[in-house]
């Protein structure tokens, strides 16, 4: 018997998650608040216990489409500037909690204008949200500007990153339903990124596959490929003697492309079967720069601790390997090289560190 790291332990580790969705983790309670104070009258539930449950079983459908319609009620009661900043404040304070130390938190600004906000208050009520939580609750949260890929803001959106880059904005993606929305749609506010040294990531081979993370790579220029799972569908014999890796996959291992695993998420969307037939599996095993994320805590009932738990349950991982997805992570985020190196050698391998020698003694 190995000492299997427990979840106690897991939530002590100084983690770090680069795919959470701001819309994606509410408290259920703030939902039932804010629905009060700004009048959104179309919750599925009152009580807070009912909404988790709600928003759980909702999710479970099988289908991106259907999980995606969720967002509907967490959206609606984001839409003033103290919503915002007290869903962000909230959540750099739940994540400090679960032992996150660095975060790229994302969000569509275009979804919150309903009520008369400018995309430019939005993005400043958010920013207020993260500046204070990370203070009070010390956690370093960038955020990503995500727009909507089955809109025609992505040029807009990108703009505003850039505006915002060196006040806590760290990069840019696209999210929403992916078939029949190829990131191509949107080349010109990629190809307007990387004019600007901008960084930005694509959610790309989730509900559609390797076409979708050929164009996010090969004709956008991601830096990184949000979910990324599909490229699975590139290896043969992958849990064999001879995994064999197409022309994709080797080029997505051998540019150390970063990809965000979120494995719960995975399974309530149908992109993966269970937990212990994700591809995380074999693409850990095949040393693919997998990193562990938590996509949409409220949806998924989840934390960052609870989805390394179920994999260490799942693939009996050790501390080793928990580190690796941790140094993986923080190498592939869209900080500044220095601040990445900080926090890798002053809080992240001497935290381990720490953990690793608790559990041998
Ligand atoms: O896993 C996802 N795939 C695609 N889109 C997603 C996923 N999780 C959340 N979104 C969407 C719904 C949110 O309203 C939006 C911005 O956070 O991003
Ligand atoms: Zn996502």
């Amino acid at each position: 018997m190995t000492n299997r790291p427990s979840l106690d332990d897991i939530r002590r580790a100084p983690k770090v998650l680069l795919h959470d969705h701001l819309d994606g983790g509410l408290r259920p309670a703030t939902i039932a608040d804010l629905a009060r104070e700004t009048g959104y009258d179309g919750l599925p539930a009152a009580d807070p216990d009912n909404l988790r449950t709600w928003f759980a079983e909702a999710s479970d459908s099988g289908s991106l489409e259907r999980y995606l319609e969720t967002f509907e009620h967490t959206v609606g009661v984001m839409q003033t500037a103290e919503a915002l900043t007290r869903v962000a404040y909230e959540c750099a304070e739940d994540l400090a909690s679960d032992g996150v130390v660095y975060a790229e938190v994302r969000y569509a600004p275009e979804q919150h204008t309903r009520n008369g906000l400018s995309l430019e208050q939005v993005v400043e009520a958010v920013l207020k949200g993260f500046a204070d939580g990370g203070r009070d609750f010390g956690i370093r949260v960038g955020t990503l500007l995500t727009a909507m890929r089955h809109q025609a803001r992505s040029m807009e959106i990108a703009e505003l990153a850039v505006r915002y880059r060196d006040a806590g904005v760290v990069g840019f993606d696209i999210a929403g339903a992916e078939a029949g929305y190829p990131p191509t749609r949107h080349l010109d506010a990629f190809e307007y990124l990387q004019r600007e040294n901008a960084h930005f990531t694509i959610h790309a081979g989730e509900a559609f596959g390797l076409p979708s993370i050929w164009q996010a790579i090969q004709w956008c220029g991601a830096d990184r490929l949000g979910h990324g799972v599909r490229i699975i569908d590139d290896i043969t014999d992958r849990d064999g003697e001879r995994p064999q890796l197409g022309r994709l996959a080797a080029y997505v291992r051998d540019k150390r492309i970063p990809l965000e695993m979120c494995p719960s998420s995975n399974v309530q969307t149908g992109a993966a079967k269970s937990i212990a037939a994700h591809p995380i599996g074999p693409l850990r095993r095949l040393y693919f720069r997998v990193t562990v994320n938590t996509d949409n805590r409220l949806m998924s009932g989840t934390t960052l601790s609870e989805e390394f738990a179920k994999l260490v349950e799942a693939f009996d991982y050790g501390w080793d390997d928990l580190q690796w997805f941790t140094v993986n992570a923080m190498k592939s985020a869209f900080i500044g090289f220095d601040e990445r190196l900080e926090l890798i050698n002053g809080v992240i391998k001497p935290g381990f560190a720490q953990l690793k020698w608790r559990s041998h003694a």
